[in-house]
């Protein structure tokens, strides 16, 4: 195709998108009203439903959808609950085509508009440019972009230049439960011709500039239970006399990290791999607003007051986050209890050569000598119930110049290439698998506040992110068939 016709193409497909804009966004509203959150049980059906709307939704679009059923699995309590289907999709099987392996993830973390929102978590509310609601960002925004944009193609009856594949799950947020086992099992199946893999669940590092993502870090997530007697006391006639389960708790999770922010279990940092003089360079070329990030945020100060220390914390050092206490009287007011158990929650953000067993191994040594120097008859049980494994890519790989090309015509600017700090469970799980590259095309501005309150994507990034999503499908068509005609060339020399 001429450069001429090809700009032309992308002209129509982009007129297309910005004259839907209120299709598009009808379509988010009718997903973001389920709460389809995975981490509380008794919201399984909602996570069901909404494996199902997307189905459906891709469906319409002639992908040949499967459900698969992953069985159930064991909460802590003793609770079996089902596990939500992963849904494989595929449109188009082109033998000249490459094919384009999408993952997303329609479950969301908890909110309730009480948490402090603004505006109904569950009902997408537009206000001066951005679409507020739980998962507006985090992820259904940039699954549907993605469909958006192969819809685009269509409904202008423009042929396919990829084929399509699909993984969408439902339990990313619990940590993508039975994810694994499934790749393996479709290795030789439903993987076996996926060329290139690309996940878009993350956030630019700016509120404004595009970014590409090639290393996340892994969690490893720990309850720690402290258990005393049977019941609930009354504080005035057992206090003093006992030993409170959730002192014992709190004098454990204090041991944790210390005041600068250094994680003080024992050889935790052993593995971390020493940093190379040309790698901090790298940071010091970023471009990356402190000011901005600390609105953001809506904190007074970081722990570190360059942007290099604070972009090494973020993805290059683990750290330990505290995330909650189960069974401590939590509602406003005071109930004058000792409560019986109590389970502290807390996560540690690791990074690539730190061993998960390892880890393990660290946290429960570590809290156990603490809590054995208490003297404590209370019982103590330490466990890990998610682990997932940090990621790193080759940003030399054709897919990174696909993304970074899409990106500067959309945007009219190169990416910034940044690392993230949280964790996509299945980005690891999918290399490793697959052996494929993967790539991480963010749409989500750095102040969309994911797991946060007020949630949003703007109705801009969720616009020109189908518009991106589109010209990608065309540069890594381009750019793999010039590759396959290179070394078919090659072959023939
Ligand atoms: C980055 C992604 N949108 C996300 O929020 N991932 C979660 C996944 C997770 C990790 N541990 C448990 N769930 C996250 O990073 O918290
Ligand atoms: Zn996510
Ligand atoms: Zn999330």
């Amino acid at each position: 195709m001429s450069s001429s016709s090809s700009s032309a193409l992308q002209m129509e497909i982009f007129q297309y998108i910005d004259a839907h804009q209120s299709d598009f966004i009808k379509g988010l509203k009718e997903w973001l009203a389920v709460e389809s959150d995975s981490v509380q049980p008794h919201l399984r059906r909602e996570v069901m439903q909404m494996m199902v709307l997307a189905a459906d939704r891709l469906a319409t679009l002639g992908t040949s959808v499967n459900l698969v059923n992953l069985g159930s699995h064991q909460l802590p309590d003793g609770q079996v609950l089902p596990l939500p289907p992963v849904l494989l999709g595929e449109l188009g099987k082109d033998p000249q085509n490459p094919t384009v392996c999408f993952y997303g993830h329609v479950d969301v973390q908890p909110a309730k508009k009480e948490d402090g929102w603004d505006t109904d978590p569950y009902i997408l509310t537009e206000i001066n440019g951005n679409l507020y609601g739980r998962g507006a960002t985090d992820n259904k925004g940039p699954v549907l972009a993605w469909i958006n944009a192969v819809e685009t193609f269509r409904a202008l009856k423009i042929a396919m230049p990829v084929n399509f594949k699909f993984v969408i799950e439902g339990m990313e947020e619990a940590g993508s439960l039975g994810l694994e086992k499934l790749l393996e099992e479709e290795k030789q199946s439903f993987f076996s011709d996926v060329d290139y893999i690309v996940i878009s669940d993350n956030l630019w590092l700016s509120n404004k500039k595009p970014a590409l993502t090639y290393g996340s870090r892994g969690n490893a997530c720990f309850f720690v239970e402290v258990e005393g007697g049977s019941k609930d006391l009354h504080s005035g006639t057992f206090g003093g006399i006992i030993h409170e389960p959730l002192l014992d708790l709190i004098a454990l999770l204090d041991s944790l990290v210390d005041s600068t922010g250094r994680i003080q279990i024992p050889g935790i940092y052993d593995s971390v791999a020493a940093l190379r003089e040309e790698e901090r360079k790298l940071y010091e070329s970023i471009e990356f607003d402190l000011e901005e990030h600390r609105n953001n945020c809506g904190v007074k100060k970081f722990l570190y007051g360059s942007k290099e220390e604070i972009l090494l914390h973020l993805w290059r050092y683990p750290s330990l986050s505290i995330h909650g206490i189960e069974g401590a009287f939590h509602e406003p007011g005071i109930k004058t209890v000792i409560p019986a158990k109590v389970i502290g929650k807390f996560s540690i953000r690791q990074v690539p050569n730190m061993d998960l067993s390892v880890v393990k191994k660290q946290v429960v040594e570590h809290l156990e000598g603490v809590f054995s120097k208490r003297n404590s008859p209370n019982k103590l049980k330490v466990s890990m119930p998610l682990g997932a494994k940090p990621w790193l890519a080759d940003v030399d790989d054709l897919l990174y110049k696909a993304a970074r090309r899409a990106i500067k015509t959309v945007f009219g600017e190169d990416p910034d290439f940044i690392r993230d700090g949280s964790t996509i469970p299945v980005a690891r799980m999918f290399q490793t698998v697959t052996q494929k590259s993967v790539v991480m095309l963010p749409i989500g501005a750095a102040d969309d506040g994911e797991h946060s309150q007020n949630e949003k994507i703007s109705r801009h990034n969720y616009i020109e992110g189908t518009k991106l999503f589109a010209a990608f499908f065309l540069e890594i068509s381009k750019l793999h068939q010039n590759l396959h005609e290179t070394s078919h060339t090659k072959t023939i020399n």
